[in-house]
């Protein structure tokens, strides 16, 4: 990731070449319980997903030509594993359209970091191309569909803040008081995977009732495993938790720490050590993806119950 890019400063190259850019906003897992395993591996979860103001930017250049290719190649990921390139596939397939599209993409939420990156490009991919090729699917279909792509991908789909449990696709909306995050990167890339398959994972975490929810009262039931492992995280966690009430998201490796106001976030992150990149969002009940579905026209079909 380009350091110079995990800084608040306004991305807006995009928009200067006269494209039309669709967010794909980042999340915090505010909280995140798990409370079994599934047969197949996956984890039985809940949690709270905080939809930031904040993340990558994607430009769709549709044509007939059925070819899909990214126009800004990923660092680090081949095209055809490019979730961003899987989900265009996935839907033209599910669809039977035979469209193309060159894609853009403006990465500024590091890879790996708990934050959701890829599922929300996934999402923002779905959600985009079902307006612009006219697939004219539900909200719910795509929702579905996203799951193939990951667990997180239904949540960005839907874009709003809202608990989660399943495997993260059982979604109730909880509006949040809007507060601002500081979300702080320790520099280290934890594979979700390497944490979900670890021995001493707490796994039975009893099921909570979502009005019984404060922040206080829940944990993330992946920190302290990744704090054993990784101590570039307990440090961050440590300095950050001296300032704020922090916390661990998804499987990490990004801390956030809570504040009422951007003044008092940024006024701690002015004082955060070089080493560690970071940035200041808001937290928005309705993700930026939304927003701008909402501005624009054509939204879901009409089928669409929501
Ligand atoms: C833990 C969270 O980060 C919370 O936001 C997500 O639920 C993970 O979502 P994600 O990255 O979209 O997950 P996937 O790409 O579907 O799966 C990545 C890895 O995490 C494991 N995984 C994921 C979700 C889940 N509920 N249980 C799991 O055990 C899967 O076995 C897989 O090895
Ligand atoms: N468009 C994409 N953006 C980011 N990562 C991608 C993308 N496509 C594929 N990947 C792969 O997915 C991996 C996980 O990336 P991501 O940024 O979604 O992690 P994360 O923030 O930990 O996600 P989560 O919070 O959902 O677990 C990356 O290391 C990368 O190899």
């Amino acid at each position: 990731m380009d350091a110079a890019l995990m800084t608040n400063s306004k991305v807006t190259n995009l928009q200067e070449i006269g494209l039309d850019w669709w967010p794909s906003p980042a999340k915090l897992n505010l909280f995140l319980h798990i409370n079994g395993r599934y047969p197949n591996g996956y984890h039985q979860l809940q949690s709270l997903f905080q939809m930031l103001d904040y993340g990558d930017k994607l430009a769709f250049d549709i044509n007939d030509s059925g070819v899909i290719s990214m126009a800004t190649p990923l660092k680090g990921v081949k095209d055809e594993d490019n979730l961003i390139v899987r989900a265009a596939k996935l839907l033209a397939e599910h669809a039977h359209i035979n469209k193309g599209v060159n894609i853009s993409l403006e990465k500024c939420l590091p890879m790996g970091g708990g934050i959701g990156g890829g599922s929300s490009n996934a999402a923002t991919t779905l959600v985009a191309l079902n307006q612009l090729w006219g697939v004219k699917l539900s909200e719910d279909e795509l929702a579905e569909l996203g799951l193939e792509l990951g667990a997180d991908v239904p949540i960005f789909v839907r874009g709003l803040t809202a608990f989660a449990s399943g495997v993260g696709e059982e979604i109730t909306p909880a509006p949040q008081e809007e507060k601002w995050y500081l979300v702080a990167n320790p520099n280290v890339h934890i594979s979700t995977a390497e944490v979900f398959t670890a021995e001493k994972l707490t796994r039975n975490t009893p099921i909570m009732q979502w009005e019984d929810y404060q922040f206080e009262k829940t944990r993330n039931d992946c920190q302290q495993l990744v704090v054993n492992r990784y101590p570039e995280v307990a440090n961050l966690l440590q300095w950050l938790v001296h300032y704020a009430p922090s916390r661990m998201t998804g499987t990490g490796a990004c801390v956030f720490a809570i504040f009422s106001d951007d003044v008092c976030a940024k006024q701690v992150q002015a004082k955060l050590p070089a080493a560690w990149h970071s940035f200041v969002a808001k937290g928005v009940n309705r993700s930026p993806l939304l927003q701008k579905l909402k501005k624009s026209e054509h939204v879901y079909a009409t089928s669409d119950k929501k």
